[in-house]
């Protein structure tokens, strides 16, 4: 059940930090994953401050049993050794049924939450998930003095999850956002696919058969299929979950790391649909991430010469033979301020958005 409005915002402790009132919008193309019990991995970790926007430090799956205490400590040392400048520094802890996922909350809120900006839960199946992790957190903070709330983001993957979306977005002023799990997702629903995102050839609509002079369809003529996305529907439901309480969407891993082109279309589709990121699994696929989830030249400069055009923004104009109104230009202004946001983390974005004017006009 949900807090009455009164108590929505009151902390879960005495001690504890407020919540907050609004998610604030922080670019996060890509969630980049490292194992912080993995020397190599972690070695690479003070290189990447700067050149991705969320370095998130990983302890579930994909890191051994044997392992798990190794990586929690990995991430304390480099929690307390790295300055991460403008790069948000996440985790993701292990599922609340786990045997260590008491002592991910107990050791990584008193040591590093000062640092820590999201909290990363995978295998969320309801509200009441949430409201646990909440409580604890609350009290983790009021012990340890933080006066910074720690946010709350949930993974997708099963479908208890999935039909609980919205209980889950709205279960706490913590909430940042969700991400789809592709893998545990397939297999608590069943799916007959073996694959860590990304879609499968088998998964398809074809062009109906030719008919011959009498209307008889040859079913042996040559027939073009077209492959669907597996992913769409949650997608599409967890952007508008998102957009209804003010948090934000992500695409999730895409495991065939050497396919970069069915990444990138991957990540796009989610982009057009309205994630705000996707994760990173291998460093080639921040380059994916960081190019997908940024607003093109093109797109800027159309929209920016759509809002000049439209003045207060209301009624209707032709520009290049299409009409122009209300409608596209609210989507405009989502692209431009998204444009704005990255250019103020982003050097070289910011080159390239600054030499569009403020009606649209590239200079060379
Ligand atoms: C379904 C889910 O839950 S998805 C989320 C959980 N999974 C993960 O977090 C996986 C994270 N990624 C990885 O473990 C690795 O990238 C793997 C196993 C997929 C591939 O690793 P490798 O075989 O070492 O890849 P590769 O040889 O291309 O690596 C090149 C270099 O990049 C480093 N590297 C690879 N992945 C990462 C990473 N995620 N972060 C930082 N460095 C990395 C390697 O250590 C290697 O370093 P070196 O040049 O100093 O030797
Ligand atoms: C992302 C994740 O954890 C999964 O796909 O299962
Ligand atoms: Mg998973």
């Amino acid at each position: 059940m949900t807090r009455p409005a009164k108590d929505f915002f009151a902390p879960l402790a005495v001690g504890a930090p407020a919540p907050p009132r609004e998610i604030p919008a922080r670019p996060s193309r890509a969630i980049h994953f490292f194992d912080p019990g993995n020397a190599k991995m972690a070695a690479k970790v003070p290189d990447m401050v700067g050149t991705v926007d969320v370095l998130l430090g990983n302890l579930e799956d994909a890191v051994k049993a044997e392992n798990k205490e190794k990586s929690r400590q990995g991430l304390v040392d480099i929690g307390k050794a790295t300055d991460f400048g403008p790069t948000q520094f996440w985790t993701r802890i292990n599922s609340l049924d786990s045997p260590w996922v008491l002592d991910d909350l107990t050791t990584l809120v008193p040591e590093i939450g000062d640092k820590l900006d999201v909290i990363m839960v995978p295998k969320v199946q309801g509200a009441e998930d949430i409201h646990y992790v909440d409580r604890l957190l609350a009290q983790l903070e009021a012990k340890a003095g933080l006066d910074r709330p720690i946010l709350v983001h949930a993974i997708l993957e099963t479908a208890r999850g999935v039909a609980n979306i919205e209980e889950i977005c709205a279960a706490s002023p913590r909430m940042q956002g969700l991400s789809l799990g592709p893998a545990d997702l397939a297999a608590d629903r069943r799916m007959k696919t073996t694959r860590v995102g990304g879609g499968h050839p088998g998964y398809l609509v074809r062009q109906d058969p030719v008919r011959d002079d009498l209307g008889v369809p040859q079913y042996d003529s040559q027939r073009t299929s077209y492959q669907q996305d597996l992913w769409h529907y949650t997608i599409a439901r967890m952007v508008d979950a998102c957009a209804m309480h003010g948090i934000y969407p992500y695409y999730g891993p895409f495991g065939d790391i050497k396919d970069t082109v069915a990444c990138e279309d991957q990540f796009r589709n989610a982009f057009l649909l309205g994630c705000v990121g996707a994760w990173s699994l291998h460093p080639a696929q921040i380059t994916i991430a960081n190019k997908v989830f940024s607003p093109s030249v093109e797109d800027v400069a159309h929209a920016r010469r759509v809002i000049a055009a439209m003045g207060d923004g209301t009624g209707a104009v032709m520009i290049d033979g299409k009409m122009e109104d209300d409608a596209s230009v609210k989507q405009c202004q989502v692209m431009v301020a998204l444009a704005e946001e990255l250019a103020a983390i982003d050097p070289e974005l910011k080159k390239q958005y600054d030499a569009i004017s403020a009606d649209g006009e590239v200079q060379a």
